[in-house]
């Protein structure tokens, strides 16, 4: 099980595919470890260098303590990811961030444009608000811990028939919630509500593709449509029969379009 020093803490990470093959980092949602992008690896894994690793706080990697006056940064967690290629001696990639991780995304492509070549950004926004939603979430997580919210999460993850269809996935996912440190979540939520990428997006240099689920309720597609609309030459694509987390509800669909996209730069 490969973990790292980089950027100061313990980073837990996966790197799969050729070795001479481009680099395509994944960077996760809130509330997840790198295992939500099982399902789409095998689709891309033959022609790309797959890394993926766990943000600050969540999965297997390092949490630091997050107090009232200090949580987590989006600076922070691109210096995070920034630090894990370092180590890893990896000078340029693809990076497909998903939600907070395509957050992350957008600022490492304006803090290290040189070391982002094609930018996916998925079911994400160049801000993810109200602000008030990430204090009723780091309240109801301080007074009763991860499980207050598990449920809620995953309504808004997954499609209902998703729901319906596969109680295993949810049990698992809900799993995945719970066991996130609650520094974690709550230092990430903060990091969340004070960003605001809008305008620093207009420097983004990288070809960038948007992608949203269809039926996305967390970042939904109008929102995906602005996040284009505010980066040079950005294409959008919409994905039917997914909700917030398309890797795992239409992981073939999902790594067709990275593909499809990466595959003409
Ligand atoms: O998923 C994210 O990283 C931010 C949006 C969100 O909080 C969706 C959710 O978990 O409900």
């Amino acid at each position: 099980m490969p973990f790292i020093e980089a950027a100061g803490i313990t980073q837990h990470y996966d790197l799969t595919g050729p070795a001479d093959a481009p680099v395509l980092l994944f960077a996760n949602s809130i509330g997840t470890s790198f295992h939500i992008w099982d399902a789409v690896v095998p689709h891309l894994s033959q022609r790309y260098r797959i890394l993926r690793y766990d943000m600050r706080g969540h999965g297997l990697t390092q949490v630091t303590p997050v107090t009232e006056a200090s949580g987590y940064s989006m600076d922070l967690l691109a210096d995070d990811a920034a630090g894990l290629l370092d180590a890893l001696g990896i000078a340029r990639a693809h990076v497909c961030g998903l939600s907070i991780g395509g957050m992350m995304a957008q600022r490492l492509a304006v803090k290290a444009p040189a070391r982002v070549h094609g930018l996916i950004l998925c079911d994400t926004a160049g801000v993810i608000g109200p602000q008030s939603i990430w204090a009723d979430r780091i309240a109801a997580i301080r007074a009763r811990g991860m499980t207050a919210i598990s449920d809620g999460v995953m309504a808004r993850w997954f499609t209902q028939g998703f729901r319906d269809g596969r109680p295993d996935q949810i049990r698992g996912y809900t799993a995945m919630v719970a066991r996130t440190t609650e520094d974690g979540y709550v230092g990430c939520s903060m990091a969340i509500r004070d960003a605001d990428l809008r305008a620093a997006n207009a420097a983004i240099a990288a070809p960038t593709l948007v992608i949203c689920g269809a039926e996305d309720v967390a970042t939904p597609p109008g929102v995906a449509r602005e996040l284009a609309a505010g980066i040079p030459g950005a294409r959008f694509e919409l994905l039917p029969g997914a909700a917030h987390i398309p890797g795992v509800e239409k992981p073939a669909e999902l790594a067709a379009l990275i593909d499809g996209f990466l595959g003409d730069l």
